[in-house]
């Protein structure tokens, strides 16, 4: 099978993953070596972090890879997908501003939810700006005040508000939407330091939302060297990228469900230099043996598929070819598991 197989065997999740993953997933990255020589950072340079928060599906990712301007985080028309801290870094004349991917907040059901909301509250208190998200087509709802109350304990941090999605709404149906928002900020003690309608889609006002984030930051010499997109390891963004794509078209209560684990990563060895292979072996974790099925398809046709969207998404990133080595397991309820949570990254 090209580049591609599957695991027919229905082996459970079990003990040979030992080695711990890192827990302090809300932890900030340490400053990489500044791209300027002291006394050449330009007068006024500003750098920090910020994040887009707000419900599941309001276009948090889908923002970040416009600010950004390159495909980096997972977007997915079902909510609840994004769960990796990835860090866009927007690198402008005037100051660099890293953004953080937080999971969207949610009344935790499972451990897992738990440990996503401690995150989220984590990476709030982390950043120079939080920037919430309300998509235009939908009105404010206790989603959104939960939020905000939640964001409003978090004193010290700048809060703004982004309209987003506003290519999806009548002028009128903004202007109605910034007052709301005004009020949602009065009732709940929040100063929102701007209100931006931005549109990731069509491209509007994105490039303002990026100049108003950074004249927000402190000033200060860039945390990370030119030209760097992501800090994520490339391990994280392919894991991603597989599991964007294992959840396309999939019924509504499997994207909880899944969870992807590269295992190895790293160019063939043997390959002419002008033409590279990057081998990525990778699993992706389901909770029950009905789950795999659906995920493998028929004689495997729908594995096929994940696989072929998920290679070309990470070539087309890392600007090499890849042979995708896709197995699916079965990690039973491993949601609620604290020591296969950890295996898997949360
Ligand atoms: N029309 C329109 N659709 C958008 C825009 N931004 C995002 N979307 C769509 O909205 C859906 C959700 O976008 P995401 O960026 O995945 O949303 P998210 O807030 O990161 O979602 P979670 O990861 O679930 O929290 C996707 O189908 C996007 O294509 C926009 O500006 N206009």
């Amino acid at each position: 099978m090209s580049g591609r197989d599957f695991d027919h065997e229905g082996d459970d999740f079990d003990d040979e993953l030992d080695e711990d993953f890192d827990e302090d997933l809300g932890a900030l990255p340490p400053p990489a070596a500044p791209v300027f020589a002291t006394g050449e950072v330009p007068d006024g340079y500003r750098s920090g972090f910020a994040c887009f928060v707000g419900r599941p599906n309001v276009g948090k990712s889908t923002l970040t890879n416009a600010v950004v301007g390159q495909k980096i985080v997972i977007t997915s028309d079902k909510p609840q997908t994004t769960r990796t801290v990835v860090r866009g870094i927007v690198h402008r004349e005037d100051g660099q501003l890293v953004l953080v991917d937080t999971p969207g907040l949610h009344r935790p059901r499972t451990l897992l939810g738990e440990r996503l909301n401690d995150l989220v509250k984590t990476t709030w208190a982390e950043v120079d700006v939080v920037a919430v998200c309300f998509p235009a087509d939908e009105k404010i709802g206790p989603g959104d005040t939960f939020l905000v109350n939640e964001l409003a304990k978090v004193r010290r941090t700048t809060k703004i508000a982004v309209v987003t999605k506003t290519d999806l709404a009548t002028p009128e149906r903004i202007a109605e939407h910034l007052l709301d928002i005004t009020a949602l900020g009065a009732a709940t003690g929040t100063e929102w330091a701007e209100i931006v309608p931005v549109s990731s889609v069509a491209g509007d006002q994105i490039d303002l939302l990026g100049s108003l984030l950074v004249g927000l930051m402190p000033e200060g010499p860039p945390l990370y060297p030119d030209g760097d997109l992501t800090d994520a390891p490339e391990e994280i963004l392919a894991a991603e990228l597989i599991r964007e794509a294992a959840l396309d078209g999939v019924r509504d209560e499997l994207p909880h469900s899944i969870a992807v684990v590269v295992e190895e990563m790293g160019l063939r060895e043997d390959r002419p230099e002008d033409k590279p292979l990057l081998d990525i072996h990778a699993n992706l974790y389901v909770e029950r043996d009905s789950q795999k099925g659906i995920v493998i398809g028929k004689k495997g046709a729908r594995l096929r598929q994940v696989g072929t969207v998920a290679r070309q998404q990470i070539e087309a990133l890392l600007g090499t070819p890849v042979y995708l080595d896709l197995h699916v397991k079965v990690a039973k309820d491993w949601q609620r598991d604290p020591r296969q949570l950890r295996k898997l990254g949360f």
